[in-house]
């Protein structure tokens, strides 16, 4: 055993949120360089483990923590963030910290100080127009650089699409010649593969110059990838820790979960007959206006009762068509609905039409953050459709039928599995991973006829990524619901998907079964169009 003192040392770190105990006497060391993986369910407590490194005020707010953070030695107690930068500390969040009007130079210039940006964005403002362009720039560029990735500086945050926001916060952590620590919350599960692949490698050259870094993941392929070892919370307990060089995923899988390791395995849909009736949607020349995911035009059917997938790289358009057809982004072309146009732009005609959309941006339209769990699975229905609504007096008098929401939603709690305190926990206070399935619950609770659902498992551990999946598959066959899913893991639109539409460059390179061998859907991806069927 060497001697040397750990950068940091997270001892004996507990945590209570209001009596309810996520974390218990965790511990853990990291020497300059070193990369640790911090894996766990869904709840388990890393990002908990993580504010409290970094000093987020949540944590001050909720009555503190127990334990002690050593860096180099010396016990820190940071106040807020700011200490927490000071002392060479530097955190992407799972979710983003950027300031949207400002381009991605300004963005990752302004570092960390716009951790405060709330009130101080016009102040930026200002200082930003007596700024050194040139010099910003280049600084901008070598950051950008560094991570080998193809990201314009002078593009606007509201106009990028969601990968190069990661990249751009990773940016501006870079810039900042202090940082002697990173932590990365989940930074890769909003990002494609392949942008994925060159996010771990500008990880392990940042690790090479001495930055110690601290990765969290549902993907545990990228963590053996990556890190040099790995710690497994359960439960707010670090149960087991390893050198990754020792294991492999499916040993971690099992670290992770109670129940069987054997849960974790992907496993291929038994696929039973099932009725697909006529065309149920359809769309004509569909073009969609999204900052990054531009639809030029798209002409599709789509069948009653099949689960359709959209697939392709990131940035080629497949996520703009939903968000198109429900109304949330300026789209154009023909959408038919059993054959009648629908309209669009019209976010709550679609809803009224009888489909909904489960967004891959949870934070942005999904939810209703300050509300309870009830409030956010039930809401929409009981808008559009006077669910969960009693009526009185022929319907002169109506009001919410509490006991109806209260059951509904402990049925979505239990199905799948949201950890959480009690039906009104606020959905703030959920983690990542248990948020995205309050957004799926609110989803089922319409009951669609079609399901739009983009990114369903984003962040979602992978006991639970089954569990999800199959939810999707029972809605389909036993409630007869028409599923569209957007997805950018090919492995998980084969194991549900009828068939899977491939887009590329605005425009759907070819159509195949979900059964199609990996390399004809790579080459649609790449933009090899199809043989056009026999000439009529
Ligand atoms: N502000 C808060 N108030 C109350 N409880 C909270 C708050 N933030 C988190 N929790 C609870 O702490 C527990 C741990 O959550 P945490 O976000 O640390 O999990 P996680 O391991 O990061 O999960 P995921 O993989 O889903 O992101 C959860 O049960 C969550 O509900």
């Amino acid at each position: 055993m060497s001697m040397e003192i750990p950068l940091l040392k997270m001892e004996n770190i507990g945590k209570e949120y209001f009596g309810n105990r996520v974390l218990q006497g965790v511990t853990f060391s990291l020497r300059p360089g070193e990369i640790m993986g911090l894996v766990g369910e869904n709840g388990a407590g890393k990002s908990t483990l993580m504010n409290i490194l970094f000093g987020m005020p949540v944590i001050q707010e909720t009555g503190g923590y127990e334990g002690k953070i050593i860096i180099d030695g010396q016990e820190v107690h940071f106040k807020d963030p700011l200490d927490a930068l000071e002392a060479g500390i530097g955190m992407v969040h799972q979710e983003f910290s950027l300031i949207p009007g400002f381009t991605a130079t300004e963005n990752i210039l302004l570092n960390r100080e716009s951790v405060k940006y709330n009130a101080l964005v016009e102040v930026f403002g200002e200082r930003l127009m007596t700024l050194n362009r040139p010099d910003m720039r280049s600084r901008a560029e070598k950051a950008i650089k560094t991570l080998g990735v193809d990201l314009s500086p002078e593009t606007l945050i509201s106009e990028m699409p969601v990968g190069h926001k990661q990249f751009t916060e990773i940016a501006r952590e870079i810039d900042r010649r202090k940082t002697r620590l990173l932590v990365l919350d989940e930074p890769t599960a909003v990002l494609a593969e392949s942008e994925a692949t060159v996010l771990i490698s500008a990880l392990k050259t940042l690790s090479k110059q001495g930055i110690a870094i601290i990765f969290i993941s549902h993907r545990l392929q990228e963590i053996i990838d990556l890190c040099d070892k790995l710690i497994v919370l359960r439960d707010g307990r670090v149960i087991q820790e390893a050198y990754t060089k020792d294991t492999n995923v499916r040993q971690i899988a099992s670290w992770m979960v109670d129940r069987k390791g054997d849960k974790a395995e992907e496993e291929k849909a038994e696929k039973t007959e099932k009725k697909i009736g006529d065309v149920i949607l359809r769309t004509e020349h569909l073009w969609v206006d999204m900052p990054g995911e531009t639809v030029r035009d798209v002409s599709i059917e789509v069948r009653q009762g099949e689960i359709l997938g959209f697939g392709g790289l990131a940035g080629q358009g497949k996520v703009g068509i939903s968000n198109g057809i429900m109304g949330l982004y300026a789209a154009g072309g023909k959408v038919f609905l059993r054959g009648k146009e629908i309209k669009l732009n019209d976010p709550d005609a679609s809803l009224k039409e009888g489909m909904a959309f489960v967004s891959e941006d949870r934070r942005g339209v999904g939810l209703l953050l300050e509300e309870g769990i009830d409030w956010n699975i039930t809401f929409t229905a009981m808008q559009v459709q006077e669910k969960f609504i009693k009526k009185l007096l022929g319907g002169l008098v109506k009001w919410r039928d509490d006991k109806a929401v209260d059951e509904c939603t402990r049925e979505y709690i239990k199905s799948l599995e949201i950890r959480c305190t009690g039906p009104n926990q606020r959905a703030i206070e959920l983690s990542g991973g248990n948020q995205q399935k309050v957004c799926l619950a609110k989803a089922f609770a319409v009951n669609p006829e079609i399901l739009f659902v983009s990114e369903p498992t984003r962040g979602i551990d992978v006991g639970a990524k089954k569990l999800v999946l199959d939810t999707l598959r029972k809605v389909n066959e036993e409630d007869g619901t028409t599923i569209i899913m957007t997805s950018s893991e090919l492995e998980e639109l084969r194991s549900i998907c009828d068939r899977i539409a491939i887009i590329n460059e605005g425009k759907v390179s070819g159509i195949l079964p979900a059964s199609a061998p990996a390399e004809e859907f790579g080459l649609l991806m790449l933009g090899h169009v199809e043989e056009p069927a026999a000439v009529n």
